[in-house]
């Protein structure tokens, strides 16, 4: 306790030392915990809820028209205790105020983290070094809402004098993965304009989003932070050469391009005005951008109020996780479950599991915005961990993930802790399809709960009138173990509000346990390299000439490419 109150008081005196960087290892919570674990990892689930009737009542959280269920976790109400004294032990409600107040908490780049002032609907002063932030953000949003008025209203004219019809955003990563989850989450919404994204390099992904579109109807987001992106830039220009092919003028291009991007420079020397640009800011990380001018897509996909309801939910649900305790804040035990996984049980990866169509890019997006931010082998004092760090994030809506791989997960050798994400009512309510979908989505969560037991197996055997000696061979085989991990979120509906809540729900889960990971969760070092490495070969690959510069296995490989192509 005493080296806790030293590491707050330190933090307190200097602000710019941005973050408490505590070996949560070395925390008193810790140790219990790895006792505890000894105790819970011998029982079952199952008996959880045998001997305690409240156990729903006592492990779920309401937050709006979302519930979380989090009781069908290998946990008792001392793991929560325990995991809530870890949360405290790491200073994770300092760490959270240091975000919200606009501290430079990703160090290595040397940069606030606000994506929160950019839904800040409360309109409060948010300082990033010492300047509000507020008017510029609130400047942007008119000027989106301005544009994606015209363009939707058909005020807005191409250069032929016709009104856009099709939307094609350009980017990549952080740039596309929001949007795309957004639009494609909330297409029960959309206005009558067609989407379109190209992220990509290669030429396929443009080529065939090119093919049935107009360019005289077409309008194209080039969507960068940085505007320097290989494969935006060069999806950027031949998205250009397209459109002039298709007898436009330079004059024209400024009626069918526009950019929403951090660098202007970047932007004017590609030729697009910068009138024509959407600004957003460096304290903005790409994967936590689509709230920025980066959500341009989605305000013209949805129409801007829907946009604007994103934002409400998004800013619903970031007033939770900064004022609710920490029993009851939906982010921090989510997080704090996700690490008594990953560090005690070892678990290597975590499952999101959306049963609802328009969900399906849901797990794609968090898959970037957890494994580039916890991704991290690195403390925030430079060391090289000796513990466990972000999880491997994967997953498929439902049903179809369970005609794939959800044999692994109820009967493989992993312990996968599950998200299952349901809405209550859908968006097309078509005969009993709905129904069906849940049944399956209340089914799955139980059986991997409960399993199945060998004399539920053998007496399910013998009412179909096996032989005892069928029924001995091909009991093991249908024993399901069960004792398996879930959380159940289940909203009203997927509304733009709802949606707006469950994705800052999992951003500032993703802040939590990078917090206690003690590492950095806003930068994104792995990715450079791959940018660097692909500019040094790229030359080589311009010629003929054979290459020797590698090993022999790169060499082997570009050298039969060349002979190929
Ligand atoms: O928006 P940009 O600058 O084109 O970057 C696109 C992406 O590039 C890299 O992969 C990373 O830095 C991502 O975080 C980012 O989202």
């Amino acid at each position: 306790m005493f080296v806790l109150n030293k590491q707050l008081y330190f933090y307190k005196q200097k602000p710019s030392i941005m973050l408490p960087k505590i070996d949560f290892t070395a925390t008193s919570s810790y140790k219990y915990l790895t006792d505890h674990y000894i105790d819970i990892v011998s029982k079952h689930l199952k008996g959880f809820f045998d001997t305690d009737s409240e156990r729903f009542e006592k492990f779920s959280v309401r937050f709006e028209d979302i519930l979380v269920d989090y009781s069908k976790n290998r946990i008792d109400e001392q793991t929560v205790a325990l995991l809530i004294q870890l949360a405290k032990e790491c200073s994770v409600k300092d760490a959270i105020e240091a975000m919200f107040n606009g501290e430079k908490i990703n160090v290595t780049e040397g940069r606030e983290v606000l994506h929160t002032a950019l839904r800040n609907r409360s309109n409060t002063p948010v300082y990033a070094g010492g300047k509000d932030v507020m008017p510029e953000v609130n400047a942007v949003l008119q000027q989106m809402k301005t544009f994606s008025d015209a363009v939707i209203s058909g005020e807005w004219k191409g250069y032929t004098g016709k009104a856009i019809t099709d939307v094609v955003n350009i980017g990549i990563g952080g740039s596309d993965l929001g949007p795309v989850m957004v639009t494609e989450a909330l297409k029960a919404y959309k206005t009558h304009l067609n989407l379109h994204f190209v992220s990509n390099v290669d030429g396929t992904h443009i080529a065939e989003a090119l093919k049935n579109i107009d360019p005289e109807t077409t309008l194209f987001l080039i969507a960068s932070k940085t505007f320097t992106t290989q494969e935006t830039m060069a999806n950027a220009h031949s998205a250009r050469d397209w459109f002039l092919a298709g007898g436009a003028v330079d004059a024209d291009v400024a009626k069918h391009f526009v950019a929403l991007s951090t660098n202007a420079d970047a932007v004017s020397k590609f030729g697009i005005d910068t009138k024509n640009m959407f600004e957003f800011w460096d304290w903005v990380g790409g994967r936590y951008s689509l709230c920025s001018a980066i959500g341009l897509s989605i305000a013209l996909g949805i129409g801007f109020d829907k946009f604007e309801e994103l934002l409400d939910g998004a800013h619903a649900m970031d007033l939770h996780f900064r004022t609710a305790e920490f029993e009851e804040n939906i982010p921090v035990i989510l997080a704090l479950l996700g690490i008594w996984y990953n560090n005690f049980f070892e678990s290597e990866t975590h499952c999101i599991l959306p049963y609802d169509q328009y969900l399906h890019r849901f797990a794609a997006y968090f898959q970037q915005g957890d494994m580039e931010s916890n991704g991290k082998h690195v403390d925030r004092n430079g060391n090289i961990v000796d513990y466990s760090t972000g999880p491997i994030i994967w997953g498929e809506p439902g049903t179809n993930g369970q005609h794939a791989f959800y044999q692994l997960i109820h009967q493989g050798t992993k312990l996968i802790p599950c998200d299952f994400i349901a809405p209550a009512q859908s968006h097309n309510p078509l005969g009993e399809h709905h129904t069906l979908l849940l049944s399956n989505f209340f089914a799955q969560t139980e059986a991997l709960m409960n399993g199945k037991t060998k004399e539920e197996v053998v007496a399910e055997l013998k009412a179909q009138g096996k032989s005892e000696e069928e029924i001995e061979t091909i009991a093991p085989f249908k024993v399901f173990d069960g004792n398996r991990p879930t959380n159940s979120i289940l909203a009203k509906k997927i509304t733009p509000r709802v949606l707006g809540s469950l994705l800052a729900m999992y951003e500032h889960k993703i802040f939590v346990q990078g917090i206690i990971w003690n590492i950095y969760s806003f930068d994104q070092w792995g990715v450079e390299l791959g940018k660097q490495l692909a500019g040094k070969i790229l030359p080589e690959l311009r010629t003929a000439d054979e290459v020797k510069t590698h090993d022999s296995s790169t060499n082997g490989l570009i050298n039969q490419y060349k002979n190929w192509r």
